[in-house]
């Protein structure tokens, strides 16, 4: 039968089938599988400029331990801050840099316990907890359910350094010693940077040893020194200085 003998409602749908499998046709050889994937998820449904990520990685979860007044509630603000900032100003087609944001005046109190707040920096979920430093005894019962460490250290007060210093070696020594599968990532923070009083961060890098322990705990691990398992960063959770560079790294 030609198809001018086909019932019309028969013509019609023979019509569509035809045209989809031409579309289809036509957008198989235009799109890669990648790119249906990225189109599929530029749709809008998760907000931001590249969500395959948003959708695809996990949680990190990221402990953040140090002494008293070390400044840790404070750098949890900060880095929330400039989460936001990026985003809004990626989603304005900004900038990609925060270089201006003006220092954080808030005031912090104790952390009592623990505290957690969750953010996202480039797509990548961010999940911190802050164990205060009342409970730095049970510090090592959270290190199982973190895959990185950032450890803040107070460098305004010369005095007050040496003792979470030997926090940091316990810690690493614990690390290294526990039989837990993969390495936890460690980043040793020297806050405070914007204090007049601070020490020089490469006095105290050489006078703790930082950079030789960090390099030891990578080696242990049998992993190279461009892997970043194990960083020491200068930075100020009141000013911002360097809270986009360890974002960068956590992410
Ligand atoms: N100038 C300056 N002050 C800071 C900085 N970070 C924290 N502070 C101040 O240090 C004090 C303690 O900061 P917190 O963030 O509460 O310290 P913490 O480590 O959370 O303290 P605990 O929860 O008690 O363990 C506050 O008065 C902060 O404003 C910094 O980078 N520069
Ligand atoms: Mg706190």
């Amino acid at each position: 039968m030609t198809d001018q003998g086909k019932p019309a409602l028969q013509r019609q749908t023979t019509n569509l089938i035809e045209k989809a499998a031409r579309f289809n046709d036509i957008s198989e050889k235009k799109t890669s599988s990648r790119d249906k994937r990225a189109n599929f998820l530029s749709l809008g449904f998760f907000g931001e400029g590249n969500p395959s990520r948003a959708l695809f990685n996990q949680t990190k979860n990221i402990l953040v331990i140090g002494c008293k007044n070390a400044g840790k509630s404070l750098l949890l603000r900060n880095i929330s801050r400039t989460c936001e900032v990026r985003t809004l100003r990626k989603l304005n087609k900004n900038q990609n840099t925060i270089n201006s944001l003006p220092a954080l005046t808030i005031q912090t109190v104790p952390t009592i316990g623990v505290e957690n707040v969750t953010c996202t920096f480039d797509n990548q979920p961010l999940a911190f907890r802050e164990v205060g430093s009342q409970l730095s005894p049970m510090w090592p019962s959270y290190f199982e359910q973190c895959s990185t460490i950032v450890f803040v250290l107070d460098v305004s007060n010369y005095s007050k350094i040496a003792g979470p210093a030997t926090e940091i070696m316990s810690m690493l020594h614990g690390l290294m010693t526990s039989q837990s599968g993969k390495p936890k990532s460690i980043a040793i923070v020297l806050n405070k940077s914007d204090v007049a009083s601070a020490e020089d961060v490469e006095k105290v890098t050489t006078f703790l040893r930082l950079q030789e322990l960090c390099d030891a705990y990578t080696k242990h691990f049998g992993l190279p020194e461009e892997s970043h398992l194990a960083i020491v960063l200068e930075i100020s959770s009141s000013t911002g200085y360097n809270i986009q560079e360890l974002l960068t790294w956590l992410s």
